[in-house]
């Protein structure tokens, strides 16, 4: 009798963290996406994929207004992170991206000492009172980027000495400092070689514990080993989006089929 609220309480807890409704992206008078609706769950990988050009990137990158650095890009439509507008004018988009954190192609550490990477914005933004709490969320991001045990005796030499990998693990740990609640990574792993491209996807995984994680990958083979929802682009479309099973074992649309079987793409 007792546990009746909580039973409720699960029925109607949302696990959708991000949405979109009717996005359109132009490029000056050129469309790059149609009409995209897509809900992102929490704590789930999903990932994006399809043909060279079909609009992977630009959609992304709407998730954290990062289109906004592009003169002529244009947004339409709605974005909302726990049912806000990311679009509307009162969002910080600084703030916003410490929410909706980014991780790159190819590894791009700040030219500072490993420390000063992952500090910088939990500095900026004010997340720690002393430097002790700084030590903290450091080894904190450091661990859950998987590179703790690997320079914990050279915090203070550059980033940029690490190996293309640990680079790459740098940079999700910076992005993970700013205790984000979405963490976006275009390719994360295009740039690097078959183990560390192992130890990011093992990362990646981990990462959903805590994160709502969203995936660009040109690799069929690592969408299926990363994630649980996949959306597949196609010509500036989401054609289909589901369970990552389903996608690239029923999927429904023959466009979709087309891609996984390799023959369009
Ligand atoms: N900065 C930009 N200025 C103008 N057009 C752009 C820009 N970025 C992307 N586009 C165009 O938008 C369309 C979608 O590109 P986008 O990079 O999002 O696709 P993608 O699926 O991520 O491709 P890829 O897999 O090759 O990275 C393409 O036609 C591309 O030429």
């Amino acid at each position: 009798m007792f546990d009746t609220p909580k039973r409720e309480a699960a029925v109607t807890k949302t696990d959708i963290k991000m949405s979109a409704r009717n996005c359109q992206v132009f490029y000056g008078d050129n469309q790059a996406i149609k009409d995209v609706d897509v809900d992102i769950d929490d704590k789930t990988v999903t990932a994006f994929i399809g043909p060279s050009g079909c609009g992977k990137s630009t959609f992304l990158r709407c998730l954290n207004r990062m289109n906004d650095t592009i003169p002529i890009c244009r947004v339409e439509g709605t974005i909302t992170l726990d049912g806000e507008d990311i679009y509307d004018p009162k969002v910080d988009p600084v703030q916003l991206r410490a929410k909706v954190g980014m991780v790159f192609q190819k590894p791009n550490p700040f030219p500072k000492s490993i420390y000063d990477n992952i500090a910088y914005g939990p500095r900026i933004h004010g997340l720690a009172r002393s430097r002790a709490e700084l030590d903290d969320i450091v080894e904190k991001s450091l661990r859950r980027g998987a590179l703790w045990d690997e320079v914990k005796d050279r915090l203070h030499e550059p980033g940029t000495g690490l190996s293309g990998g640990q680079q790459q693990r740098l940079c999700i740990a910076r992005a993970v400092a700013t205790e984000p609640e979405v963490l976006l990574m275009d390719e994360p792993c295009s740039a690097l070689d078959p183990i560390a491209t192992a130890q990011v996807e093992e990362l990646i995984d981990e990462l959903k514990q805590n994160f709502s994680v969203v995936i660009v990958t040109h690799s069929m083979q690592q969408a299926a080993r990363v994630s649980q929802k996949t959306a597949f682009f196609h010509l500036g479309n989401l054609v289909e989006y589901g369970e990552t099973g389903q996608i690239f074992t029923n999927p429904r649309d023959p466009r979709t089929e087309s891609y996984i079987t390799g023959r369009i793409g």
